[in-house]
């Protein structure tokens, strides 16, 4: 692999706003393994951002360090623009950063409003006394689902393991919400889903980035990251080969990247 064909991002997104997250001469190494080499990455606030690559490329990884669960090697992360350094995904929630892992990690024989708030269900009382309001709980379940997500089909009382594969998604999006988040990411969100539950997706994927939320989507379909990406980060072997506009780029370009790390002639 040249190197010389591998990017700096130099902050494209501060051209239409300010960065949200930027990711400073990251590195991540397992023992002797570089997962990650010098990876310099601007988030724009509220852009949803595709972070692509083939098997290996780091994807994961570099999710991971965004989200807390590694703290990087080398190198600094900024959150508007603050440097701030994650031991763990509580600190990175702290910072308003949430992700929505594929296997979505949601308890199939609890109901949707548990899922969504179990690990902050509301209460009442005081100090050892207080206990869970389940009213507020599914009340705020429903409101989440009804106004945020559009979604008021879906019952706050009914157990997850009766949703399709999309609703699924929607729950564990709505669990994300839950926390307020500014960032969201979401890993291979659609992969394993028909082509209609993957619509419904992509326009609840919109609607974050219309409520100013940033979104990062770990991604292989092209056709997700073409048809939802404001701009793609490709990765390739630890490294970043280019932030690619997908108006400007074309498929075979974005495979070429990804296949070899170089960017075409
Ligand atoms: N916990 C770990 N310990 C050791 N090596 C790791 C660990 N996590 C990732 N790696 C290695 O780091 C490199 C990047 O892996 P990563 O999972 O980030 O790639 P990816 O782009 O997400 O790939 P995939 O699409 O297959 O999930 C690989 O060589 C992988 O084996």
């Amino acid at each position: 692999m040249s190197h010389a064909d591998e990017v700096t991002d130099t902050g494209a997104a501060s051209d239409t706003g300010t960065s949200k997250v930027r990711i400073e001469n990251v590195d991540k190494h397992f023992g002797r393994i570089v997962a990650l080499e010098d990876i310099t990455l601007d988030i724009g606030d509220g852009e949803i951002l595709a972070m692509v690559g083939d098997n290996g490329a780091g994807k994961s990884t570099l999710m991971k360090v965004l989200c807390g669960v590694h703290e990087p090697t080398n190198g600094t992360i900024y959150v508007d623009g603050q440097a701030v350094s994650f031991s763990n995904p509580d600190d990175a929630r702290r910072y308003g950063i949430e992700t929505v892992y594929q296997d979505l990690a949601l308890m199939d024989d609890l109901d949707v409003a548990t899922n969504i708030y179990m690990d902050q269900f509301p209460t009442r009382g005081f100090g050892p006394l207080s206990i869970v309001d389940w009213d507020e709980t599914y009340r705020k379940a429903e409101r989440l689902l009804d106004e945020r997500l559009d979604r008021d089909d879906i019952d706050a009382h009914t157990e997850v393991e009766f949703l399709s594969g999309g609703e699924r998604q929607l729950v564990a999006i709505a669990r994300a919400l839950a926390f307020d988040p500014d960032l969201v990411i979401l890993d291979e969100p659609t992969s394993a889903l028909s082509v209609e539950a993957t619509e419904l997706v992509h326009e609840t994927v919109r609607q974050l980035r219309a409520e100013g939320i940033t979104v990062v989507i770990v991604s292989h379909s092209l056709d997700e990251i073409f048809g939802l990406a404001d701009r793609i980060a490709v990765l390739y072997q630890g490294r970043l080969v280019d932030v690619a506009d997908p108006t400007k780029v074309d498929r075979d370009a974005l495979v070429h990247m990804m296949s070899t790390g170089t960017r075409p002639e």
